[in-house]
């Protein structure tokens, strides 16, 4: 009988803390444990720290995740709850994504100020927003609108646009729900014409490869369907993107057995776009999402890329 607690590491945001809870119920519920048996360790990445520049700018990935990672690896920690969406498609040496929590509502929500509906806001008006995919797509549907770059957690982005910084903003539907702040979006966006980040919405686990007593533990949390769709939308994004600086969008839904993704790619202007879909065996999710990566690729041929980067 283990005596010591598990430790969880986190980030020390409201929404990584409420996914950290989360992910603690479910293991105290799935195993009839003491939520004493869990401890919850906050710690501050560079992500965290910097919050002036855009993230591709900083460097991208990985700066939600490095200083998390490091505790894993020495030992100090004997899991951690990330957005996938946040993780880097290479891993550490030595840890890997062991589970998936059931996959919240993959849609953005749009926050307008001035207008409740992207598509009814008054021409020339500001959006902001930090991710290259929501800009490029705002662009692409909104070609009159001003996109700024927009950073820091849920609560200051809030605040920001009801000072007046902004006419509107997006944010993740799944991070407002897992808030209690389902009253905030003006509107949903329909994920055919606003396709979500790969990964938007599923909460994933990260431990070390080999720990049998941690990973057991964590399997029996594990969703498989979102399991599935999330390998598949990281073999797109791993084929994809190397450097971080292309908009790219996609989404996979498993229902167990069959799976069916769908993916695009932008110019940052959002004046040209591709989109994919591919089906195919839920076992193989991973080489699915690589193959439409490469599908992809070749349809938008090498310009596509050299074009801005
Ligand atoms: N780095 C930002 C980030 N990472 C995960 C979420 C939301 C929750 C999710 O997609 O699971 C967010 C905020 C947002 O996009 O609004």
């Amino acid at each position: 009988m283990q005596t010591k607690p598990f430790r969880i590491g986190t980030r020390g945001s409201p929404l990584a803390l409420a996914q950290a809870h989360e992910t603690r119920d479910r293991l105290v519920a799935a195993h009839g444990l003491s939520p004493e048996m869990f401890e919850v360790v906050i710690l501050s990445t560079k992500g965290d720290r910097i919050t002036d520049r855009s993230l591709a700018e900083i460097g991208g990935k990985g700066l939600f995740t490095e200083e998390i990672e490091q505790q894993l690896l020495s030992g100090e920690l004997d899991f951690a709850v990330h957005s996938s969406k946040d993780m880097p498609t290479r891993l550490p040496d030595g840890l890997f994504l062991s589970a998936f929590l059931p996959r919240e509502d993959i849609r953005d929500a749009f926050i307008g100020r001035t207008a409740p509906k992207l598509m009814d806001l008054p021409e020339g008006v500001t959006v902001g927003s930090s991710s290259l995919r929501r800009q490029a797509l705002i662009r692409r549907l909104r070609p009159d609108i001003n996109v700024i770059t927009y950073r820091g957690q849920v609560e200051t982005r809030l605040r920001k646009l009801s000072e007046g910084q902004v006419d509107a903003t997006l944010l993740a539907y799944a991070g407002l729900k897992r808030l209690g702040m389902t009253d905030v979006p003006t509107e949903l966006l329909d994920p055919e014409e606003f396709p979500p980040a790969p990964a938007q919405g599923a909460i994933c686990i990260e431990s070390r490869i080999g720990d049998s007593r941690v990973n057991d533990l964590l399997a029996a949390i594990d969703d498989a369907r979102t399991h599935e769709a999330v390998a598949c939308e990281r073999g797109f994004l791993a084929t994809l993107d190397g450097s971080c600086r292309t908009p790219i969008a996609g989404l996979a839904i498993s229902d167990g057995t069959h799976l069916r993704f769908s993916g695009m790619i932008l110019t940052p202007d959002g004046r040209t776009h591709h989109r994919v879909t591919i089906e195919g065996k839920a076992t193989d999710a991973m080489a699915l999402g690589q193959k439409a990566g490469e599908q992809i690729r070749a349809d938008a041929g090498p310009g596509f890329f050299s074009s801005w980067i």
